[in-house]
C-alpha cells in the first residue's frame, strides 16, 4: 500500500523531533500503521533552517495554507501553536476533507468544540494525544482504556516548565530567572512562557482532560487559574518542613454542593504530602492521578514536555488515523471520548464552592494573644486545625504563624483571610496555599 502523506505546519521543537522520530522508526511506524507515513510537505517561517532538516525529498514552503490546500496531503499535523492562525488552518483542513493532528492544547481548550463539531460532520478526526502531557499517552488512557469507569477525578502535575522550575529553585538554589531561562533552552517553554508561569498552559491542559473524563464540553473559560509567580521561597520552606511538597496541579473533579452535581476545574500550586509519589515527580517529568470507581487510582508519568516525547505522541496519533482513516465515522473512538450527542450539562463550580484543605501563612507582630485571635477566627468559621508551626520571632519583633487547616470550602477560609488581615497585629497579607492529600 502506498504511504499516506502527511503535511507538516511548523518545524520547531516538536516538528523537527516529530521528523526525526519518523525517519528513524520509519520501518517499525510502518509495520504498526499498516502502511508507511511519509512527511511530504512542511510549512516554516525560517525556509533555510527547514530544508537543512528534511534535506531536498520534501517540499519546504512559507505559506502554511499551501499545505492545507493541498489535495496530495492526506494528514495536517499541526505544530505552530497559537490561537487563531492554528484555528483557521485546521479549520480549513477539515473542510478539505483532511484527518488533522495537533499538540496544541491553546486551540483546543479555546475552540475544541468547534473543531470537534466540524470534523466530526466532515467524517474525519482529529487527534491530540500531544496536547496534554507530552509523551504520556494520557489522553489515551482517559478515552479508552478507562471506558468502563465512572471517573471521579483527575489530578496532576500537567506543566514541565514549571514544574522544572520549582525543583531547580528548590534543589539548586537557583533564581527563578536563571532557570525559565535553561526550561526555554531545553525547548519545554511555550513561545510566551507566561502561559506556562501563570498557569494557563496548565488549564489548557486541564480543561481537555476534564471534558474526557466527565463526558462535558471544553469549558476553560470557567476555569480557576493561579500560576507560580507569586510563591515565594519561604513557602516552599515551611511546606517541607510541615512535610509536603508544593506543586503546581491541574485538578478537576466531580463534587456535589448543596445537593447539587458540579465540576471543579482548578490549577494552582498545591501542598501534598511529601510521601506521595506525585510530590516526588522532579524537573520537566509529568504526572497523572486518575481516580476511578472500577480500577481505583491510576498513575500516569512520564516526560511532559521536549522534543522526542512530543514526537511520540503527535507520531501515536498519526498511526492511529492511518490505520482508521477508512473506518467509518460512527465506528470511531469520539473526540471527547462520549458520544456528541451524550455530553453532559453538569456546571463547572464557582472557585468559592471548592472544598479542600489550605495552608497559611499570617506574618504577625509577636504580641501575647496572637494566636488565641487566629485559632477564634477560625473556629468561628468552623473551620478546623491540623498542624501549627510557629517561628521565632526575628526582625522588628515580627513572626510567621503557618497553619494546616482540615478541610473546608473556600468562601468559609476566604471570610477568615479578611478577618485575620484586618488584625491589628497581622502583617501584610495571609499567604493561602491550597492543599491536596490525593489519598
Ligand atoms: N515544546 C514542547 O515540549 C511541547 C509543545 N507542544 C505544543 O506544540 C506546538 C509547537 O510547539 P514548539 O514546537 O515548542 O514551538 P516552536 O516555537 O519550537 O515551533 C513553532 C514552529 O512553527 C512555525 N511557525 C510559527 N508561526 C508560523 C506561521 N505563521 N507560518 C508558518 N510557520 C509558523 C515556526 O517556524 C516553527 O517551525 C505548540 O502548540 C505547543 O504548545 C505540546 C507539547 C509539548
Ligand atoms: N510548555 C509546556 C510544553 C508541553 O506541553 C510544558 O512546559 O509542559
Ligand atoms: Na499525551
Amino acid at each position: 500500500m502506498k504511504p499516506i502523506k502527511a503535511g507538516l505546519l511548523g518545524l520547531g521543537t516538536v516538528g523537527a523531533g516529530t521528523y526525526h522520530v519518523l525517519e528513524r522508526n520509519q520501518e517499525e511506524i510502518r509495520r504498526r500503521a499498516g502502511r508507511g507515513i511519509e512527511v511530504a510537505m512542511v510549512s516554516v517561517r525560517n525556509l533555510e533552517r527547514a530544508r537543512r532538516i528534511v534535506g531536498s525529498d520534501v517540499e519546504v514552503v512559507a505559506d502554511p495554507f499551501a499545505v492545507v490546500n493541498n489535495p496530495d496531503i492526506d494528514i495536517v499535523v499541526e505544530l505552530i501553536g497559537g490561537y487563531d492562525l492554528a484555528r483557521e488552518l485546521v479549520l480549513q483542513a477539515i473542510a478539505n476533507g483532511k484527518h488533522v493532528v495537533t499538540a496544541n492544547k491553546a486551540l483546543l481548550a479555546l475552540h475544541g468544540n468547534e473543531i470537534f463539531e466540524a470534523a466530526q460532520a466532515k467524517g474525519v478526526m482529529v487527534a491530540f494525544e500531544a496536547a496534554v502531557a507530552g509523551g504520556i499517552p494520557i489522553i489515551k488512557a482517559l478515552r479508552e482504556g478507562l471506558s468502563a469507569n465512572r471517573i471521579e477525578s483527575v489530578a496532576g502535575i500537567i506543566n514541565g516548565t514549571t514544574n522544572f522550575i520549582l525543583s531547580e529553585m528548590r534543589d539548586k538554589g537557583l533564581d527563578f530567572g536563571t532557570v525559565l531561562k535553561q526550561a526555554q533552552e531545553l525547548g519545554y517553554a511555550e513561545a510566551d512562557p507566561t502561559f506556562d508561569i501563570e498557569g494557563v498552559d496548565a488549564a489548557h491542559k486541564l480543561t481537555i482532560m476534564s471534558a474526557i473524563a466527565f463526558g462535558i464540553p471544553m469549558q476553560f473559560g470557567s476555569a480557576h487559574i493561579e500560576g507560580i509567580s507569586q510563591l515565594q521561597a519561604v513557602d516552599l520552606r515551611y511546606a517541607e518542613q510541615l512535610g509536603y511538597r508544593i506543586k503546581l496541579l491541574g485538578i478537576t473533579r466531580r463534587t456535589t454542593v448543596d445537593g447539587k452535581d458540579g465540576i471543579e476545574l482548578r490549577v494552582h500550586p498545591t501542598l501534598v504530602p511529601g510521601a506521595r509519589l506525585i510530590a516526588n515527580v522532579e524537573g520537566a517529568m509529568n504526572a497523572v492521578l486518575v481516580q476511578a470507581d472500577a480500577v481505583g487510582a491510576t498513575l500516569y508519568y512520564g516526560k511532559g514536555a521536549g522534543a522526542e516525547p512530543t514526537a511520540s505522541a503527535v507520531i501515536a496519533d498519526l498511526v492511529d488515523v492511518t490505520r482508521l482513516a477508512t473506518a467509518d465515522p460512527y465506528s470511531r473512538v469520539p473526540h471527547l471520548a462520549f458520544q456528541p450527542t451524550e455530553l453532559a450539562d453538569v456546571p463547572i463550580l464557582p472557585m468559592e464552592e471548592i472544598r479542600t484543605s489550605y495552608y497559611l501563612r499570617v506574618t504577625v507582630q509577636d504580641q501575647l494573644g496572637v494566636m488565641a485571635d487566629l485559632t477564634r477566627i477560625l473556629a468561628d468559621a468552623g473551620i478546623s486545625i491540623d498542624a501549627v508551626l510557629q517561628k521565632e520571632p526575628g526582625e522588628k519583633a515580627r513572626t510567621d504563624i503557618v497553619i494546616i487547616t482540615h478541610q473546608t470550602r473556600e468562601k468559609y477560609v476566604n471570610a477568615a483571610i479578611a478577618k485575620i488581615e484586618s488584625l491589628a497585629t497581622t502583617v501584610g497579607k495571609v499567604v493561602r496555599i491550597r492543599l491536596e492529600s490525593l489519598g
